[in-house]
């Protein structure tokens, strides 16, 4: 038996990414959300590197999904900017921000009666002119595209199936299938992990890593993140408290302070990322 330990394909990442050293990653500057006079985001900066998975964490509530929101262009801030590769993301019109931002949303869900490659086609609209393409008359470049999401998600058996006959599971690899056929330069997630079994949880982290798409992804679990994130960006209260790569910064101390848990972090003894054995709740000293 072979065990692929997190990052073991290293498919197209890693020094095989060729990074051209002029683009940049998408980035907040200052960025303040406030909703009905509740403080959501407050002076969040946060730069996230070209081609990296960033694990975004924090405690329930802390301001993942809502950041996610603003990288993708569906929440303005009030204060701050969104830049991608040096473009105001909220310069761009919807369309332009699709082709080069995908995010797949917590609980996406559609009354329609679509099939799973229905739900997957609509992540080519930013590509497509205003007419509808005819059926057999799509590109050899969009049959690849889709085909090649579909193998990457594993969703191949489940191209006719209905939307509404899916389980959760298949459904959250439905919609990364529709999230890559976006072909986009940020992959935003949230919580994609939710309703997968093990061995897909791993497999999709793993797909995502593969990628070398930069990938920011809300996670709660923290040893998912340490096995398949390269950084890790931590919310409390709606702040920044922590970035950076993910074996500084997930440190049994950080740990403490942003969830109120003892844990000890040990090294992996197959791939050395981190791992995290948890010791209980701590009642002291949580920040809150
Ligand atoms: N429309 C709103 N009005 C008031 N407060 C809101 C609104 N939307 C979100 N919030 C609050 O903003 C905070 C951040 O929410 P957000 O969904 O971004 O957190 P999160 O880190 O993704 O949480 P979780 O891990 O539970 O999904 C929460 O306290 C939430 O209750």
């Amino acid at each position: 038996m072979v065990v692929v330990a997190p990052g073991g394909r290293q498919v197209g990442r890693g020094e095989s990414v060729v990074i051209n050293a002029n683009r940049a990653g998408p980035a907040a500057e200052n960025v303040g959300v406030r909703v009905d006079g509740a403080t959501l985001l407050t002076d969040v900066t946060v730069g996230f590197a070209l081609g990296r998975v960033t694990g975004l964490l924090g405690p329930n509530g802390a301001g993942k999904t809502t950041l996610l929101r603003v990288l993708a262009g569906l929440r303005r801030p009030q204060t701050g900017r969104v830049l991608l590769d040096g473009d105001d993301l909220y310069g761009l019109t919807a369309r332009r921000r699709a082709r080069r931002v995908a995010f797949m949303e917590q609980q996406a869900d559609t009354a329609l009666p679509l099939t799973a490659r229905q739900v997957i086609d609509l992540g080519r609209t930013p590509h497509r002119g205003r007419w509808p393409v005819l059926p057999g008359l799509a590109s050899a470049h969009e049959d690849a595209v889709l085909a090649e999401a579909a193998s990457a998600t594993d969703v191949g058996a489940l191209l006719d199936r209905t939307w509404s006959s899916l389980s959760g599971g298949e459904r959250q690899r439905v919609q990364l299938a529709r999230a890559l056929v976006q072909e986009p330069e940020v992959l935003l997630l949230d919580e994609p992990t939710n309703h997968l079994d093990l061995r897909y949880q791993l497999g999709f982290l793993e797909t995502v890593r593969g990628l070398g798409i930069t990938t920011v992804a809300a996670l709660h679990d923290l040893e998912l993140a340490a096995a398949y994130c390269d950084d890790v960006a931590v919310l409390l209260d709606g702040r920044l408290v922590a970035h950076g790569p993910v074996a500084e910064v997930l440190t049994s101390a950080t740990i403490a302070r942003v969830y109120g848990v003892d844990a000890t972090v040990e090294r992996h003894p197959l791939h050395s990322r981190p791992h995290i054995r948890w010791n209980g709740l701590l009642t002291e000293g949580v920040e809150s």
